[in-house]
């Protein structure tokens, strides 16, 4: 990864933060793109690098994207990897009462924004000639689950939009995969965990072990390293996958 520029989005979250740390151990510079920017802050400060560059940007708004993508090349020439990351979980609301607005707001993030990002990516790596693409699905892009309609469209939603772009992209070697992770311990997780049992959040957090073959959640690190792969030349003929980081809850 010497002299790799790569690209995160949502890079201030538990998943986005451990890719960096991956990455930046490798020795490839990295660019932070997520909307919170004290955690921006606190992200480089706790990954302790000065290979970071930070960017505050809205995923949803195309501005912003082309704004990241822009600012990216200007400071570093290229980009090589983009992890197109960033997400929410959204209600935990049937369909029948869940609000247009809601149900716009996990799409607008999780698929408007994953769209973007690669339309605006894909057209410099064409320029390059190369590049790599992981965008993050979920387990939830396979199954449906009720009460979280919006998360489950917009994850299904990312697994055809990394297909699709796999096979757009590949005459320009560029190539796009996912990751489809689940039940992985960070901030995200911990909000499914409240929403599911407000006054007892360890309950859901074992019921939800429960439900894992391997009894226990991931990390985000256990993320980080199929990301870095996927990412890497020794996934060279890899395009168009969806790996699962779900301790056999796929196989199940
Ligand atoms: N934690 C889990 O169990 C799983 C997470 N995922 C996916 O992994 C990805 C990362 O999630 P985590 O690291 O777990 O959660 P997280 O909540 O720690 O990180 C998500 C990051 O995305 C940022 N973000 C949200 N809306 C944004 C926007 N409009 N523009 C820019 N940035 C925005 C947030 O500020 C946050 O830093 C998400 O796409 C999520 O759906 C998928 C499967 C399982
Ligand atoms: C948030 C998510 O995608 C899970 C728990 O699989």
């Amino acid at each position: 990864m010497q002299n790799k520029v790569v690209l995160i989005t949502g890079g201030a979250g538990g998943i986005g933060q451990a890719a960096a740390k991956e990455f930046l151990d490798n020795g490839a510079s990295v660019v932070l793109v997520d909307l919170n920017e004290d955690a921006l802050n606190a992200a480089k400060e706790n990954l302790g690098s000065d290979n970071i560059h930070l960017i505050t940007a809205d995923v949803t708004n195309e501005e912003d994207v082309e704004r990241y993508v822009q600012e990216t090349v200007e400071k570093y020439e290229k980009i090589d990897i983009f992890f197109n990351n960033a997400g929410i979980n959204g209600p935990f609301t049937p369909i029948k009462d869940l609000e247009k607005k809601q149900f716009d707001l996990v799409m607008a993030i999780n698929t408007t924004g994953v769209f973007l990002g690669m339309k605006h990516v894909i057209r410099q790596m064409e320029k390059q000639g190369y590049g790599s693409i992981v965008n993050t699905a979920s387990n939830a892009a396979y199954i449906g689950s009720a009460g979280m309609p919006a998360y489950i469209a917009s994850k299904h939603a990312v697994a055809g939009l990394t297909k699709t772009a796999a096979l757009e992209a590949a005459e320009s070697q560029i190539r796009v995969n996912a990751v489809a992770p689940a039940a992985i311990d960070t901030n995200m997780l911990k909000d499914i965990q409240n929403n599911l049992s407000p006054d007892a959040p360890e309950q859901s957090g074992e019921a939800i072990k429960a439900g894992i073959p391997f009894g226990r959640f991931g990390t985000p690190e256990e993320v980080a390293k199929v990301v870095y792969f996927l990412a890497s030349d020794n996934a060279s003929f890899v395009t168009g996958s969806l790996y699962n980081v779900d301790g056999g809850m796929q196989a199940d």
